[in-house]
């Protein structure tokens, strides 16, 4: 059900399912399971993405405080790899990344909790992600590193000349250009 991963708070979650002749059932997000394993976050907006190609890069991203969001992650169709990058001061494992494959055939999630950058690169075309925020949409504290900064070392599994980006991602800060507003705080 709730899988830890290096870093501290970014944990992968398998819903259960429901299998029947008909197909399956699952929740997706139950806020009492999630409190079951000491997840208290909550969610106030959930955003869809639709990619045509494979190799299409969205990311590295966070809004900074006072709007930081944690995120619920999850693929409706195709594959992805998802990238958590703890940008915490202070963190022990401050700079360093975890990757997890998402898929819709598993179901699987990432949960990424405030103080990380986010982003994603699709191994399939027609990618359909979908994922829960902990705060709204605030532009003005949105914040973007380039997806290949050669300080993070992120392996995409792609060539990064062959990601698709939007003009913002290509025009991305460096990591090491990054002004982190977060300060370290263990979670559960
Ligand atoms: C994030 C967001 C965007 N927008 C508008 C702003 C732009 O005009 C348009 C596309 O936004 P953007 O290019 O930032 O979309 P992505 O590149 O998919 O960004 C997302 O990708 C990575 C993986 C993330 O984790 C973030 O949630 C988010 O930054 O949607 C909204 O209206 N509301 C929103 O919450």
């Amino acid at each position: 059900m709730i899988e830890k991963t290096e870093l501290d708070g970014v944990v992968i979650i398998e819903p259960r399912r429901f299998t029947d002749s008909r197909g399956y059932f699952c929740e997706t997000y139950n806020i009492n399971t999630l409190a079951e394993f000491g997840i208290t976050t909550t969610f106030v907006q959930d955003n869809q993405s639709f990619s045509e190609e494979t190799g299409t890069v969205r990311g590295l991203h966070f809004q900074a405080p006072p709007a930081a969001q944690a995120k619920l992650v999850r693929v409706l169709s195709g594959v992805i790899w998802d990238v958590a990058v703890d940008i915490r001061s202070g963190s022990p494992t401050f700079g360093h990344w975890v990757g997890c494959e998402l898929s819709a055939e598993k179901g699987n999630q990432l949960l990424i909790p405030a103080g990380y950058l986010h982003g994603f690169v699709t191994r399939t075309p027609k990618c359909t992600v979908a994922y829960k925020c902990s705060a709204p949409y605030t532009p003005a504290t949105e914040g973007a590193v380039r997806f290949d900064d050669p300080d993070l070392a992120i392996d995409w599994g792609i060539r990064p000349e062959d990601a698709v980006l939007s003009d913002k991602d290509a025009a991305a800060a460096a990591f090491a250009d990054l002004n982190t507003p977060f300060t370290y705080e263990a979670h559960p």
